[in-house]
């Protein structure tokens, strides 16, 4: 299969005051197109640093990131605007929908500047979501209010999708039903899906489990037996 993201070298360091902190200590891994890639290691580990690189919502101190055939960490912050609003669709913990905009409305807002993107509606009816179109946020559960949070990832259309412990405020029932939506719409449209949790026991429906310490990689592990959601239990 073919590559879509490469990390080389990556570091990234915080100075808070005049302490440097290096959140990533080299990192070199890769990812084929399609994947279902778990990021997986405990708090403070780096794992969301690599998202944030990843989604191009933050910069790396040295080193490469490759998405698709174009290097990010070459890009201006203009590039890198358009890079997040074209080419990457986000899963945030706690949503993030915009309040005053109703399921749909959500959706189509976040899809305005995207050349390819999907229809909302269909993308709503696609996760389940076709009777609360015009329910807003405070009216939806918080599985519903995910749906939604991913209908507007997938609306996009993007290259990938990252999710950054999509399930960490949801029931563990709720929390399987989105995971279970998110490992069929990999299935369906091929995108590539990057999840980052503490939880190891959701690796076994990975492709690959990147598992990151102390801001460096501790192994990449290709899992040929990939489980179904359903058939995992925590
Ligand atoms: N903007 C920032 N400024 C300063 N330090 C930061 C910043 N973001 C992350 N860090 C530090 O970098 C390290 C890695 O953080 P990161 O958020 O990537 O870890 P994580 O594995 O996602 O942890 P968690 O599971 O708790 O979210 C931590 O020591 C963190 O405090």
């Amino acid at each position: 299969m073919k590559t879509l993201i490469e990390f080389k070298k990556v570091t990234k360091e915080y100075k808070i005051g005049e302490v440097p902190i290096k959140a990533l200590n080299g990192v070199d891994f890769s990812i084929a197109e399609g994947e279902f890639v778990v990021i997986l290691g405990a708090s403070g580990a780096g794992k969301s640093t690599i998202l944030n690189l990843l989604g191009g919502m933050d910069t790396a101190t040295s080193g490469q990131v490759f998405v698709g055939d174009q290097e990010i960490t070459r890009f201006n912050e203009k590039k890198l605007t358009q890079f997040r609003g074209e080419k990457v669709g986000f899963v945030f913990q706690f949503y993030n929908l915009i309040p005053n905009l109703n399921a749909l409305e959500n959706v189509e807002f976040a899809t305005e500047v995207c050349k390819n993107h999907l229809d909302a509606k269909e993308i709503l009816h696609k996760v389940g979501l076709q009777n609360r179109l015009k329910n807003f946020p405070s009216q939806l559960s918080g599985g519903e209010q995910q749906r939604v949070a991913i209908a507007r990832a997938v609306a996009k259309n993007p290259l990938l999708l990252l999710c950054d412990e999509p399930t960490g405020a949801l029931d563990y029932v709720t929390g399987k039903s989105v995971l279970k939506l998110l490992q069929d719409l990999n299935k369906e449209t091929k995108k590539c899906v990057v999840l980052v949790t503490h939880n190891s026991a959701i690796a076994p429906m990975a492709d690959k489990i990147i598992k990151v310490k102390s801001g460096m990689i501790e192994s990449v592990t290709i899992n040929h037996e990939k489980q179904s959601v359903e058939g995992i239990e925590w």
